[in-house]
């Protein structure tokens, strides 16, 4: 039922219900296209999506592509990406383009319009995007969203150690003031809102100390962090302890580097699935 809802949050959470927890990133570094014997090429990147999406497309609640991958090849690589979201859109499995975007309103309408409009080339059913230019300056995107029955991802509090100076600065704290507007947009939308948020998994107890309260924003947070960047299943449990699920995990280079065998990521993703939901869902 909610899984064709004409909402992106009851979408999500319909599919993290059918599915899990696992986001698999798709993030085609040079290093990982080498190890797996494909040249650092567009070609090479069309190769490596074909093999992640052939072993997890219709497996998992979400893919998230991050776009710099596919822009490092200019426009060939582009064409990549479109073929990639639209063949997601085929399989049934909700993609979250990871273009972090964000900038003055009049701007911020076109980018919304590159990836939230029915019909552009580059339409996912969410993209990431950043609040430092003012959560208000995002409000072309969720007009479009809404619209088109499609979500954000505001970054709150990002996974990587230079964050926490922007991020943890002032009275409240920066972070604080992102998830209060978040769950201003979200209020009374069920059963969560269009917008999620970004917390990183590594972040420990950093939502608590800076009295953060992330239940209230009725969102669903998107966790990256697990793999690569060190966080472990038991940590996002910790983190997000109480919002069991309405968190969903993006995991890339630890799923990827079992490529390019589709069977192994494939394996690799329902390992990392089935964690992640026996510490979250316990
Ligand atoms: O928005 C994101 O997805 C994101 C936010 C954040 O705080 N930290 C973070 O790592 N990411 C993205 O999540 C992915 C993490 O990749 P892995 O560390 O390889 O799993 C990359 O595509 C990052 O750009």
């Amino acid at each position: 039922m909610a899984i064709d809802s004409p909402r992106f949050g009851a979408r999500l959470v319909a599919a993290m219900q059918e599915r899990g927890p696992l986001c698999v990133g798709i993030d085609p570094h040079p290093e990982l296209l080498a190890q797996w014997g494909l040249p650092d090429t567009a070609d090479g990147v069309a190769r490596f999506t074909d093999a992640v999406l052939e072993g997890v497309a219709g497996e998992v609640a979400a893919v998230k592509p991050q776009s710099a991958f596919f822009e490092r090849h200019g426009s060939a690589g582009i064409a990549v990406l479109e073929r990639l979201l639209a063949d997601l859109h085929s399989s049934g499995t909700l993609s979250v383009l990871d273009v972090k975007r964000g900038d003055i309103g009049s701007t911020m309408r076109a980018y919304a319009q590159a990836y939230l409009q029915d019909g552009a080339p580059l339409a996912a059913d969410a993209i990431t995007v950043t609040p430092y230019l003012g959560t208000g300056a995002l409000a072309p995107a969720l007009d479009l969203a809404r619209e088109t029955g499609r979500g954000l991802f505001v970054l709150a509090l990002t996974s990587n150690p230079e964050a926490a100076a922007l991020q943890h600065a002032g009275e409240p704290p920066v972070a604080r003031s992102v998830v209060d507007d978040v769950a201003r947009l979200n209020a009374g939308v069920e059963p969560v809102g269009d917008v999620g948020l970004v917390v990183g998994a590594t972040v420990g107890d950093t939502p608590a100390q800076l009295g953060i309260d992330l239940a209230a924003a009725h969102a669903v947070v998107l966790a990256p962090g697990v793999g690569a960047q060190g966080a472990q299943a038991e940590d996002v449990a910790l983190t997000f302890a109480g919002l069991e699920r309405r968190v969903l995990v993006p995991i890339s280079r630890g799923i990827l580097s079992a490529g390019p065998a589709p069977e192994r990521i494939r394996a690799i993703a329902a390992r990392f699935s089935a964690e992640l939901t026996s510490k979250l869902w316990s």
